[in-house]
């Protein structure tokens, strides 16, 4: 439970798993400069309070601890994304940004009513793109115009757009994502159905919608989000997640130069446990399994996409 100066009180969503404290440190060493390119902040709600609208109440995750992790993994830098729990209100995420001195870059949400100033302040802040989501169980999903006003006040800052969907809304949503003339980067692989066959009809909707433009990424992330049969990345488990490999690989293969990797820590809603994030980044070999691959992943996409002008 925490408190803010109004003393509003948080309680946490009943059933919540809290982040995993003393993570083990990774048998995979990251490579020199890797980023975790997505993970958030979560309040502290004392300080920067959960937006009235969210469908979640979560533990509290500050910036001090995400750069404590980030050392702990061996990673150099973080993206950390808007999360649903905080609403349009970036306050939380933009502290973040402000205190990694350029080691963070961020994702945001907005409302169409964003101003010219307001979107340039994010900038300075080291914003590089806007989330638009479309899971039903985080957010009132807003409506296509309204996601489009907002691309008019962030193209010309050279931002994407991250969308987060399942995949059984890819077809209805496929021709309005074509339709977004800036870069996009999908959250979490599009979440395919991981209990069906990689090889087959589904999955390929997914890759080809990745076909359809060279400037769509990919985060292959969240194998505890999207495994149906484990083993789970705890107790030292090397072989976590098995199932999500073959869909992640075939993602990694066919699009080296534009898939993103993140831990997306503090994992938000997970049900059924809470991974050892040292284990999950011991996760990242087996989806991309060559150092030239590790390397685009890890360190080169990022880069391009987060800190083009960077050395
Ligand atoms: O699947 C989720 O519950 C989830 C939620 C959020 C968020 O609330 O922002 O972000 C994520 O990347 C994933």
């Amino acid at each position: 439970m925490t408190t803010n100066a109004e003393n509003t009180v948080f309680e946490k969503t009943p059933g919540w798993l809290d982040w995993y404290a003393g993570p083990s440190r990774p048998g995979f060493r990251l490579p020199d400069g890797a980023v975790d390119a997505h993970c958030h902040v979560f309040g502290p709600g004392a300080e920067f309070p959960y937006a009235p609208e969210r469908k979640y109440t979560p533990c509290d995750a500050s910036k001090d601890q995400l750069f404590a992790l980030r050392d702990h993994l061996g990673f150099a830098r973080n993206v950390v994304v808007q999360a649903t729990c905080h609403g349009a209100d970036n306050a939380a995420m933009v502290d973040a940004l402000r205190a990694s001195g350029g080691l963070a870059r961020g994702v945001a949400t907005l409302r169409p009513d964003v101003t010219d100033a307001e979107v340039r302040e994010l900038h300075e802040a080291g914003v590089r793109g806007v989330r638009f989501n479309f899971v039903k169980r985080l957010v009132d999903v807003a409506p296509k115009q309204y996601l489009l006003d907002i691309v008019d006040k962030i193209a010309l800052y050279g931002w994407h757009v991250v969308i987060y969907f399942e995949a059984p809304d890819l077809a209805d949503l496929r021709d309005f994502f074509l339709s977004i003339p800036v870069p996009l980067v999908i959250d979490h692989m599009g979440r395919p159905d991981t209990a069906k066959d990689p090889g087959g009809p589904d999955f390929e909707t997914f890759l080809n919608f990745m076909r359809a433009r060279p400037d769509i990424w990919c985060k292959v992330t969240c194998p505890e989000r999207l495994s149906v049969s484990g083993p789970p990345a705890l107790d030292g488990e090397q072989r976590a997640y098995r199932d999500v490999v073959p869909f992640a690989r075939r993602v990694v293969e066919e699009f080296a130069d534009r898939v993103l990797w993140g831990t997306d820590w503090p994992h938000p809603n997970l049900t059924d446990h809470m991974p050892d994030d040292g284990l999950l980044v011991d996760f990242v070999p087996h989806i991309a399994p060559t150092t030239e691959l590790q390397r685009k992943l890890l360190v080169d996409n990022p880069r391009r996409l987060y800190w083009p002008d960077a050395d």
